[in-house]
């Protein structure tokens, strides 16, 4: 998880992560292992030093699993302190990490006691996953320097950071905000402040769509999971939505849209961004254009590393066993 060619660039940083929870603790976890030093804020002082001990403990029992590098906890014991309250945590770091509860009220109120205790040159990111990055900008002096920077649960694990600015966030406040998660050893993506932000807009359509299927009964939950997980889910490590339908063609997708319309055709509708490309020929890698523009003479390479993906992935999921659900 730690990426030690940019640990150095990061250890300069200093940073406030208020709200020491669930998500609070796993990211305090990244950024500290990461290199920075990281201070952890919450109701009082007894409640941030209980979680610190936390994650103490947890690091010991994440390195006995084989998920933390040896040292891991050394480096937290170093890197990471309990303060006594947020304005003593915020009060000299360089970026602030709310992760309070996901109720508007409490946001607004640590926002601003953020917003008056740290440095005017703060960077302030919200780990909110569904409230408007606008509205809760309204409780942030400065609110250039104030963005979503929105880690997925568990956060030491995942390696996506979503990063939502609002319209007024500055583009200095963004790019630092993606340097910082970088240096941690994770990937970002910007998207714009609207419902959902785009990981839980996406999340929720197939959501949406399996519980009708299973509302339905047109299949078990049960099989509407094993579906995903063994057919198109198999492919989404490697590949998003776009990729896959370059690679499929997107004609195909073209005429699959049309054979869903007689069922569905309002929920089916063909994108326009889709019948655009085919209508110019462009239907995905087999064209070299599409969605992603890859060369067509890149698509022997790109199929090699196709198979050469799932078969490891087949062998990690036998190796690893089932999920322990049933
Ligand atoms: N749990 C998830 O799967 C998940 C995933 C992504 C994003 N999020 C978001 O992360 C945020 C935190 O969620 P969580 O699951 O870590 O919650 P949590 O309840 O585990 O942690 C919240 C922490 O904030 C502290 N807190 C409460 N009021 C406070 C205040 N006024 N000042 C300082 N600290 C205060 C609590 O004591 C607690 O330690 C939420 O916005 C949530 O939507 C959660």
């Amino acid at each position: 998880m730690t990426n030690p060619e940019v640990t150095q660039s990061a250890q300069a940083r200093k940073i406030a992560v208020v709200g020491s929870g669930y998500m609070g603790g796993g990211i305090a976890q990244v950024l500290a292992l990461g290199g920075a030093r990281v201070a952890l804020a919450d109701v009082s002082a007894e409640v941030a030093q209980k979680n610190f001990d936390r994650l103490l403990v947890e690091s010991d029992q994440f390195i006995a699993d084989g998920l933390f590098p040896e040292g891991s906890t050394e480096i937290l014991k170093q890197n990471l302190w309990a303060a006594k309250d947020i304005e003593e945590a915020v009060a000299d770091a360089d970026f602030i990490e709310e992760c309070v509860p996901e109720v508007l009220e409490i946001k607004h109120q640590s926002l601003a006691r953020i917003s008056a205790a740290a440095r005017t040159d703060a960077v302030i990111g919200s780990n909110t996953s569904t409230i408007s990055i606008a509205a809760l900008a309204e409780a942030v002096t400065h609110p250039e320097r104030f963005l979503g920077v929105h880690f997925s649960n568990p956060s030491p694990f995942i390696p996506g950071v979503e990063i939502i600015p609002h319209a007024e966030t500055s583009a200095a406040t963004v790019a630092a905000s993606r340097e910082l998660v970088h240096a941690a050893g994770k990937q970002s993506a910007v998207v714009k402040d609207v419902t959902g932000f785009v990981l839980n807009r996406l999340q929720y359509a197939l959501f949406h769509e399996a519980a009708q299927l299973v509302e339905q009964g047109i299949a078990t939950a049960d099989d509407v999971d094993t579906l995903v997980r063994t057919t198109f889910g198999f492919r989404l490590p490697f590949f998003g939505p776009f990729a896959i339908a370059d690679m499929a063609g997107l004609d195909v997708y073209n005429f699959c849209y049309k054979s869903l319309q007689t069922g569905f055709p309002e929920r089916f509708a063909t994108p326009k961004i889709l019948s655009d490309l085919v209508e110019a020929g462009k239907l995905g890698t087999k064209t070299g254009a599409g969605f992603l523009n890859v060369p067509a003479e890149r698509t022997p390479e790109l199929i090699a590393y196709r198979n050469k993906a799932y078969v490891a992935m087949q062998k990690l999921i036998e190796e690893l066993g089932p999920a322990p659900i049933n």
